[in-house]
């Protein structure tokens, strides 16, 4: 098991480049699953949780390549494909109940394991299941799987959404594809990866309008094409990138980075004291002048301030003057932070959902251990700001969602490396 070993105080200058989303192309590989014909990925990013769809896929008889060392995925779909995923690759990534709908949509049936719970929250998903219900699927859980049928296929109904889950947005937009008539899906989440899922599908031959805006009607299509789509770049590892001269000081520029994917977070580094401009070719993110400012923030669906960017945040208030309020909404076990930036010299105090941080002069350096993706780059984030060595262990969980993370921090400056079994 690998560690990441950071050491203080470096200041932060250059550029990084920004990947494509990891959870905008969790969601477009099972759009391969609607049709017969290729569909390509630009722009793909290179992480362990896109290994663990291309299994999944494969599993359902998909043919899946890998091209330009990882940046390309070539998929295709052609059949016979099984509509049986097991738990041993689903229980590894939420992401994996994606493919429902889809193969619903395609086969008539499907039998896929529930995700089960994760470190950061339960994932459950009875809003997908009533939404695919009102699709006229019929779903039974036996044995740990969600047991799918649609006998006369789906039809095209009003699916109001009780919460604006970006799953049950993802899965009820592909299914609805290949329904027969109008799907108007209300309460729909906006997430930037729910837009470029439906580009993505609009390029392939589907009929969907409002995707972005909180009501998204499809008009079912008889069959998909193929389609090349390239993934639009991820807003959570702009983010990340963006808080590292925030913390550390000095000038990056995220290559790539769109202001539109992140602006509720934008205007809470404004607050902060930190400065954000557009340059053409990314977003460059400098202190305004000191130290930065506590600021209150509270985490909710897109537009709103992201739950994934909600750890990051909260290692930059660790430093900041005067006494911040990190409100978290989404998940309920999404601080577990917290106790390793406690071991680090911060001063959190978590209630609930809310975590108060009080902030320091400087944070210390000290092993710690990764819990979940999000926790582990902000540990990082917190070691780049600490004086001294700080190792974080158990990366495993970064590489789910952070390409070379050792390398694009090293470009700008940052003292990091990877250390192989510890
Ligand atoms: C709204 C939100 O921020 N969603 C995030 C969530 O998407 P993801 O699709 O995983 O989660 P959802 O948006 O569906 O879930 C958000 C909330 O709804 C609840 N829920 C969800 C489905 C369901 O059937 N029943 C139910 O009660 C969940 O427990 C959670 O509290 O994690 C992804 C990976 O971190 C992020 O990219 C998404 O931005
Ligand atoms: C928690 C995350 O992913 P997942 O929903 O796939 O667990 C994330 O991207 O921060």
């Amino acid at each position: 098991m690998d560690s990441i070993v950071v050491t203080g105080g470096a200041e932060l200058r250059g550029s990084i480049p920004i990947a494509g989303a990891k959870n905008a192309c969790l969601t477009l590989m099972p759009a391969t699953l609607l049709t017969e014909e290729p569909l390509t990925l630009m722009n793909a990013p290179r992480l362990s949780d896109i290994t663990t769809m291309t299994t999944l896929l494969q599993s359902l008889g998909s043919e899946i390549q890998s091209l330009q060392d990882g940046r390309v995925i070539a998929m295709s779909s052609l059949g016979p494909v099984s509509t049986h995923a097991d738990y041993d690759i689903v229980r590894k990534m939420r992401a994996s109940n994606l493919v429902l709908g889809p193969l619903l949509a395609r086969e008539g049936h499907a039998v896929v394991s529930l995700p089960g719970g994760c470190a950061i929250g339960a994932r459950p998903m009875d809003i997908h299941i009533t939404a695919l219900e009102a699709l006229g699927a019929q779903i039974e859980l036996r044995d740990g799987y969600l047991h799918a049928k649609a006998p006369g296929g789906l039809k095209g109904a009003r699916v109001p959404l009780r919460f604006a889950s970006v799953g049950a947005t993802e899965n009820t937009l592909m299914a609805a594809t290949l329904a027969k008539g109008t799907t108007v899906i209300e309460n729909a989440a906006r997430e930037p990866e729910i837009v470029d899922l439906a580009a993505c599908l609009v390029r392939m031959g589907a009929h969907i309008d409002g995707a972005g805006t909180s009501t998204i009607t499809i008009e079912g299509v008889d069959r998909l094409g193929g389609a090349t789509h390239p993934v639009v770049p991820d807003r959570i590892e702009l983010g990340t990138y963006m808080l590292a001269p925030a913390i550390c000081g000095g000038e990056v520029e995220c290559l790539g980075g769109r202001r539109d994917l992140v602006s509720a977070f934008c205007d809470k580094l404004d607050e902060a004291g930190i400065e954000v401009t557009e340059t053409g070719r990314g977003l460059t993110v400098a202190r305004k002048n000191g130290r930065v400012s506590a600021i209150d923030v509270r985490t909710e669906p897109f537009p709103g301030f992201p739950t994934d960017l909600q750890a990051q945040m909260m290692a930059l208030l660790c430093t900041a003057e005067g006494t911040s309020h990190l409100e978290e909404t989404i998940f309920e076990n999404r601080f577990m932070h917290a106790p390793e930036l406690l071991r680090m010299g911060a001063r959190i105090d978590v209630h609930g959902g809310t975590a108060t941080v009080t902030g320091v002069d400087r944070l210390k350096g000290a092993p710690v251990m990764a819990t979940d993706l999000r926790a582990s780059v902000s540990l990082i984030l917190a070691g780049l700001a600490a004086e001294g060595e700080t190792m974080v262990s158990r990366v495993y969980h970064l590489d789910r969602g952070y390409e070379h993370v050792e390398e694009k921090l090293g470009a700008v400056g940052a003292r990091i490396e990877r250390v192989a079994g510890r």
